[in-house]
């Protein structure tokens, strides 16, 4: 029986009426929220126009793109050719629209892929929305990872991270642009506060990811997590960073046999995950097995020091927020 039309059949794809193309100063073309989009929304979902994965001859990569493009259906072709072009009027033009436009297929993907409707995403250095791909789907995902207002420019991070110095000179060298972004264009007093933050998290992070600290100083590692999660609270930072810093609390707990903290940091990343990459995706799933037999995780054990049972969760920490905030005493040993 065909459904209602009032009643339609939930689709999982987003809405299309959530953004429009708009000319964005300093940046060529942008998506801009048409209105109000709450934090964890779907924005897009998009199959590759086409992959590089049939690109293995390094001579040839311009004349087998030509070859690809021509096989496309016009409207394929026609989005491809209007795509931006950083580099205009050098040899390569198709290579150079890639450069411009592509995206890996997964973080450790060396296949890159098209999205034209992605590919018109700016970055910002504070991204409000967070690209995925969703190998299931096999789909690139974007979900909006705070609330935007009505007339604000939807953005992802290219590159992440450093002081603004650092991260302008990145995205020169590694996407041929000067940022633009909001963050970059702060008033200097800000942008000196913003730096700072951004220093700070940079060293954070580097302590967080010693492993010998983590096997002999867990506590000082876990108060580095409690301290970078602070800086991107107050940073404003809600993309995937946010999940990452949770895992490492986990895979502190883990390595110590603290099951019930474990627990609870495994479910705050997978919140903080779902809110980047959808309920569906593959990450998400992982950090659910953790979330409930932390003891699964390969790295699980090398100490007892912090022994404690999953069941312990429950009740040591009913009251503690998820996901979990900086302020929470369940940071401290
Ligand atoms: C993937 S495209 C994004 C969409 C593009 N603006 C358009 O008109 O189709 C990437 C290009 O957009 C521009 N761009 C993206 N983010 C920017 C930013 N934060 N500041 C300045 N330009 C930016 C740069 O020219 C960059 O090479």
């Amino acid at each position: 029986m065909p459904p209602a039309k009032d009643n339609p059949v939930p689709t999982g794809l987003p809405d299309t009426d959530l953004f429009t193309l708009e000319s964005i100063p300093s940046k060529g073309k942008g998506l801009v929220a048409a209105k109000p989009i709450s934090a964890g929304t779907l924005l897009i979902s998009e199959p590759p126009l086409f992959t590089t994965a049939s690109l293995t001859d390094a001579d040839n990569i311009e004349k087998d793109l030509g070859r690809i493009i021509r096989g496309l259906p016009k409207e394929g072709q026609r989005a491809f050719l209007a795509l931006h072009n950083n580099f205009p009027g050098q040899p390569n033009p198709f290579s150079n629209i890639i450069r411009s436009n592509g995206y890996p297929l997964g973080p450790s993907s060396d296949v890159g892929a098209i999205f034209p409707l992605i590919a018109r995403l700016n970055h910002s250095c504070r991204p409000n929305a967070q690209h995925a791909w969703n190998e299931a789907l096999q789909r690139e995902t974007v979900y909006a990872v705070r609330d935007v207002a009505p007339g604000e420019e939807l953005t992802l991070s290219y590159h992440n991270g450093g002081p603004s110095a650092e991260r302008r000179a990145a995205l020169r060298q590694f996407f041929g642009f000067e940022c633009a972004c909001e963050l970059c264009a702060l008033p200097a007093n800000k942008l000196a506060r913003s730096d700072k933050h951004l220093r700070d998290a940079q060293a954070l992070d580097e302590r967080i990811g010693d492993s010998k600290r983590v096997k002999m100083q867990p506590e000082d590692a876990l108060n580095d997590c409690r301290e970078l999660l602070r800086v991107y609270e107050e940073e404003g930072i809600t993309d995937l960073r946010v999940p990452r810093l949770y895992y490492d609390a986990f895979q502190i707990c883990a390595m110590h046999s603290d099951a019930a903290r474990a627990s609870v940091f495994a479910e705050s990343a997978r919140i903080a995950r779902e809110l980047c990459e959808g309920p569906d995706s593959e990450e998400v799933a992982n950090l659910k097995k953790l979330e409930a037999k932390p003891s699964s995780f390969e790295n699980w054990g090398s100490t007892k020091r912090w022994k404690s049972e999953t069941k312990d969760a429950a009740e040591r920490y009913k009251n503690v927020e998820r996901p979990v905030g900086g302020k929470s005493s369940i940071w401290g040993a």
